[in-house]
């Protein structure tokens, strides 16, 4: 059960289309989510399916600790998925995206971090790191600074100098490591407390 304070709806409150490398190129039915903000490109080289291939690219500077944008189109999960970001510490409390946020990759050395204040879905939102971020660079952010216990964990292939390699959640981080990586949501501190 969401816990009780969870007021996200079932569905998304606009429908969305996942751009594919098909749909973004030549295809009718992609419309970007935030134009103005970033882009999804794909890597053709690595191929369609290759999740990894894709990534969210900054369409203009950001300001060090900037909000990026808020999470306005969000949903409950039906369950914890590779595409989901959990927002607290109960079994469905898991979103998903339903935008073009879905394309942020993990990077160990993230450029932005996503802030869920509990309870307060409304102020829920991407910010950039105290680095800021440049036109043209990746917009990452460290997975396990809000998910628990990954339905899919991966062999990070973030190339930062002081990537942790395998990445499943932050489960399997210890809290100073994760403190010094990124923003670390509450329910995370909660779990990590209760561990
Ligand atoms: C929500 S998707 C991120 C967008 C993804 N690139 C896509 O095309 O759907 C999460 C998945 O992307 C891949 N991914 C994200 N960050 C990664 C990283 N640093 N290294 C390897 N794979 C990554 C993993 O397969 C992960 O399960």
């Amino acid at each position: 059960m969401p816990t009780a304070l969870s007021p996200l709806p079932l569905n998304p409150p606009q429908a969305w289309t996942k751009p594919t490398y098909s749909n973004t190129h030549g295809g009718k039915t992609y419309r970007p989510t935030h134009p103005e903000l970033f882009k999804v490109e794909f890597t053709p080289s690595l191929g369609n399916e290759e999740e990894y291939s894709s990534r969210l690219v900054a369409v203009r500077d950001f300001e060090p600790n900037e909000r990026i944008t808020k999470l306005t189109n969000i949903s409950l999960a039906p369950e914890k998925a590779y595409s989901s970001v959990q927002f607290g510490s109960g079994q469905r409390d898991h979103l998903e995206l339903n935008s073009d946020l879905l394309f942020m990759n993990h990077s160990c050395s993230p450029t932005a971090e996503i802030h869920l204040i509990p309870n307060h879905p409304d102020q829920w939102e991407v910010r950039t790191t105290s680095k800021g971020l440049k036109k043209g660079e990746g917009i990452t952010f460290f997975y396990p600074s809000t998910e628990w216990d990954m339905a899919q964990g991966f062999e990070c292939a973030c190339g930062s100098e002081n990537c942790l390699g395998q990445i499943r959640g932050a489960k399997y981080i210890p809290l100073a490591e994760l403190e010094s990586r990124s923003y670390v949501n509450e329910h995370i501190r909660r779990l990590k407390d209760g561990q």
